[in-house]
């Protein structure tokens, strides 16, 4: 079965739309590193043969408003690069069928330079023709697994992730194990699709932050806080993990190199500027995981225990602050620019 929660819908104090600075910080932060890769390495007069038609696909878009800038950044930066006038550029925003694309599209800004199209359906697997993307773009969404790697879920198994929600802080390295093996196999499935989506030449980029894995725990906690009072079964704990496996360098060379159909043109860790991580801001952060993970949490828990979780994490933003200005000074992110062979 696949995992499919979106980010809360619609745009009241708790939705994605409302609460996503930290996304919002981490397209900031790649949008230069964006505009060289393109200015470099994209050659779409050898692309485009006899139509003026230029396609950006936006995986993983949620609901905006971070899409919106993302895409108008790219048909930005190729404009400027052709000094042209002649393109028109199609934008396709991709999320799980049950992604409200109805705010998406609600919002859409008006002056925007593209047309909009909706694709709904899991980047794991083909969502367009084949050879019709020109560019693809994925922000703070690839390291979403397509489910719960199965071995967690097994009283029995070695993987079996007691009293925690993620493999962060999980003494048992089998925990690591099922994560990574699902990614790879995860992976395997989004490139192969890729491959046929984009053009030759046609480039792909992908951006993934590297915070919210350290402050899940904060989350677990809080839930084991509710075990210890006698107010949540702790076998829910246990067989709860959050499917999202954030990738190294290494990861992702491996995954992309197996694929063997496209180049890397461009992958580091970068260390962008974030006033939350810069100010220690974890009541922003914890509101913005929120937004982000309560669906997942309320399938799992219920709706009375999620939001106690939730309240009480939020609670807990002054230690969390602490524990930031601590372990975590500087903002990291992964950056990764690939043409397609
Ligand atoms: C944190 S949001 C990021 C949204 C947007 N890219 C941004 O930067 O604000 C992650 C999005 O990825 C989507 N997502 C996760 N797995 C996906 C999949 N397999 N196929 C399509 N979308 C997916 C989620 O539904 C969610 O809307």
């Amino acid at each position: 079965m696949t995992t499919s929660f979106p980010m809360n819908a619609g745009d009241d104090p708790y939705s994605y739309s409302k609460n996503s600075h930290l996304q919002r910080e981490v397209l900031d932060g790649a949008k230069e590193m964006m505009k060289e890769v393109i200015i470099e390495h994209l050659d779409i007069k050898n692309m485009l043969s006899s139509s003026n038609k230029f396609c950006i696909i936006d995986l993983g878009c949620s609901i905006g408003p971070n899409t919106f800038n993302s895409m108008q950044h790219v048909v930005q930066v190729v404009k400027d690069k052709y000094h042209d006038n002649i393109l028109e550029f199609q934008v396709f925003f991709n999320d799980h069928v049950n992604n409200d694309f109805n705010t998406l599209f609600r919002s859409l800004p008006i002056d925007r330079s593209y047309y909009p199209f909706g694709v709904p359906g899991s980047f794991h697997g083909r969502l367009l023709p084949s050879q019709s993307i020109h560019v693809a773009h994925c922000s703070s969404a690839i390291h979403w697994l397509s489910k719960t790697p199965k071995e967690l879920l097994d009283e029995k198994s070695p993987s079996w992730n007691k009293g925690l929600i993620h493999y962060i802080g999980a003494s048992n390295i089998e925990v690591m194990n099922a994560y990574v093996a699902q990614f790879e196999k995860d992976m395997e499935m989004f490139f192969n699709a890729r491959a046929e989506e984009i053009v030759p030449g046609g480039m792909m980029v992908l951006i993934s932050p590297q915070l919210s894995e350290h402050l899940l725990k904060f989350f677990g906690s809080s839930l084991m806080d509710l075990v210890n009072e006698g107010k949540l079964d702790e076998f829910l704990v246990n067989s709860f993990n959050v499917p999202v496996y954030f990738p190294s360098i290494e990861d992702m060379t491996k995954v992309v190199e197996k694929n063997d159909c496209f180049s890397i043109e461009r992958i580091e860790l970068t260390h962008p500027k974030s006033k939350l991580v810069d100010e220690a801001d974890a009541k922003t952060l914890m509101i913005n995981l929120r937004a982000v993970l309560e669906g997942l949490f309320i399938n799992h828990f219920g709706s009375k225990i999620a939001k106690e979780a939730f309240t009480r994490t939020i609670l807990k933003s002054d230690e969390i602050s602490a524990w930031m200005k601590i372990n975590y000074k500087k903002a990291c992110q992964l950056f990764i620019a690939l043409k397609r062979k």
